[in-house]
């Protein structure tokens, strides 16, 4: 358990280190250059807060000196978080005596700005002890802080509905008359940093633009978890538009009719303007005067989309959805739920049904654009042989051959892979310098000057990973480089995509996704070294790998 010194130190740190131009695309990645702008140009990152318990005043003092806070401020009574903290633990809110304090802190550029330190007195003994435990594991109450300077209601209007666009969340808030000030809170569930909340603070009373925030319902959990729960039906209602070719009768520029477009498709024209309204609630199309118009999101499942993410809407609504059913098993026994399901693993069952694993690799290709800047990584350029291994339909490798006329390739694979591979790299232009190899993990050709696992190792436990490590570490040369395309599992418990296609890898594979430190640990057993690592799109990261250099034995 952290304590609350270290925790405020933390906190203190955080609010050093950063802007608000810099913090808001990690809170929100999907915000544009303009809208960060606009955001940045009106709120100012004030400060980061959390909730402390210390058992008695003196205690709150020297946390607080030992962190470098100090504030000779008289504390202020808590609303907003009192209030909170009660509902979470079903207590009176006049049994919790929340103050707030607001040490200073610097920011990178001097500016002022505070550490909120809510403080719940937690005296031994008192029944508050297990709340105080809850809350430090769980940083309910931590977030960030954005101050609007002159907040009138359309200013506060016109950020709310910026921050709802991209991603937010709203999350509750309130009117504190001890401060005469509001709060609106929103949750950030695609963040890539510690905070998953983030408050916007206004000086004054708005509690006309707080009553549309807070909605009629909006704070009830019971809401929250209703939306959460339907997530199947986003799954399923994404597969049957990319089934039924909805996105691809349509246009982003024009609105299409929706008697039209069932002609088109050859739907049902209630059923498919029902779809068609739930699919407009996800972003994927957009209501229109004369209909339904494709958003750019929408548009990634036409299957004439460079990296169309059709095969992958048919493939999670399809085999991995019956599996998915199966979760349950998978964490019961640590087995993996597609074998359960299936009887046989997935890349058997695939080898064994052609039209699945043409529909697996073509996902693979879905969300290749991971590979964009692979190609530019310096190790290419002195470089003359590249080996793909299990490099899939050769999607990373035609990528890699085409912006280095210089290199060869070969791309090692099973067999019923190959024929797809050749075709790719074909229409790539590069058959003639690449070599294919038919065979096993077991099969990695010696003497290339870097080798690539794009994808692999996330398929496998750790005996196995070793296993595949140690034959590319025997087939490389001394001089040679291993690149390696993962997800990275975070240690801050930021949300990613990570975590996501952890629980895929578990249910459908039997491998995981790994943190930095695990992949650090696999090489190093297998007499490799971790020498350095940069971030790919799609929240993956490419590891870069040689061999360790052994000790000369020979005296
Ligand atoms: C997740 S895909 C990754 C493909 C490619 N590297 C990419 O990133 O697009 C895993 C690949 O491993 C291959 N594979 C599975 N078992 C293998 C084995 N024993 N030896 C070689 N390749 C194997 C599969 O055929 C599949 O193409």
């Amino acid at each position: 358990m952290m304590t609350d010194t270290f925790r405020l130190r933390a906190t203190a740190a955080f609010v050093r280190e950063h802007d608000a131009a810099a913090l808001l695309p990690f809170l929100l990645p999907e915000l544009d250059g303009l809208e960060t702008r606009a955001l940045a140009e009106r709120c100012r990152f004030s400060h980061a807060a959390l909730v402390v318990f210390p058992p008695d005043p003196e205690t709150l003092r020297a946390e607080l000196a030992a962190s470098g806070l100090l504030s000779d401020q008289a504390p202020r009574p808590s609303v907003v978080v009192r209030d909170r903290l009660a509902e979470r633990h079903r207590r009176g809110a006049d049994t919790l005596d929340v103050t707030i304090l607001r040490p200073p802190v610097h920011g990178p550029d001097g500016v002022h700005r505070t550490v909120e330190v809510f403080v719940l007195p937690v005296p031994p003994g008192s029944d508050l002890a297990e709340l105080a435990r809850h809350e430090r594991a769980n940083e309910d109450e931590a977030h960030v802080a954005f101050a609007v300077d002159d907040p009138d209601p359309l200013v506060l209007h016109g950020l709310r509905a910026i921050l709802l666009r991209r991603g937010a969340v709203p999350d509750g808030g309130g009117y504190n008359p001890h401060e005469d000030a509001t709060v609106f809170y929103f949750g950030t569930p695609q963040a890539k940093v510690r905070y998953q909340r983030l408050e916007l603070y206004a000086p004054g009373d708005h509690r006309d633009v707080l009553d549309v925030h807070l909605g009629p319902h909006a704070d009830q959990p019971a809401e929250r978890l209703l939306r959460l729960l339907t997530g199947a039906w986003t799954t399923q209602a994404l597969a049957a538009a990319a089934e039924l070719g909805v996105p691809d009768a349509m246009d982003t520029r024009a609105d299409t009719d929706v008697a039209d477009l069932a002609r088109a498709t050859g739907t049902h024209p209630d059923g498919l303007a029902r779809l068609l309204r739930y699919l407009a609630m996800l972003g994927v199309v957009a209501w229109g005067r004369d209909g339904f118009r494709l958003t750019e999101l929408g548009a990634l499942l036409r299957a004439d989309e460079p990296h169309s993410m059709r095969p992958l809407a048919l493939l999670y609504a399809g085999p991995f959805y019956r599996s998915f059913a199966q979760l349950a098993h998978a964490v019961r026994t640590g087995r993996d739920a597609f074998e359960h399901t299936f009887g046989e693993h997935h890349f058997a069952h695939f080898a064994r049904h052609p039209e699945l694993a043409d529909l697996f690799d073509r996902s693979m290709a879905a969300s290749s654009r991971m590979f964009e800047p692979v190609p530019a990584h310096p190790v290419f350029d002195s470089a003359r042989r590249v080996v793909d291994i299990a490099g899939g339909n050769g999607a990373l490798l035609g990528r890699i051959l085409t912006a280095h006329p210089h290199l060869t390739g070969v791309l090692l694979e099973r067999p019923h892979v190959l024929a797809g591979a050749r075709r790719s790299l074909a229409v790539a232009g590069c058959a003639e310098r690449c070599a294919y190899v038919a065979g096993d993990f077991a099969d990695v050709p010696p003497g290339a000057d870097v080798y690539v696992l794009a994808r692999i190792l996330h398929d496998w436990d750790d005996d196995r990973c070793r296993e595949i490590l140690r034959h590319c570490a025997d087939a490389m040369p001394a001089h040679a480089t291993l690149l390696i395309v993962e997800r990275v599992l975070p240690t801050d418990g930021a949300a990613s995509l990570a975590t996501a296609w952890d629980l895929h890898m578990m249910c459908n594979v039997g491998g995981r996704e790994r943190t930095l430190a695990h992949y650090a640990r696999l090489l190093d057993d297998a007499g490799l070294s971790l020498v350095g690592h940069r971030s790919l799109p799609l929240d993956a990261t490419l590891l870069h790998a040689r061999r360790t250099a052994r000790p000369d034995v020979t005296g």
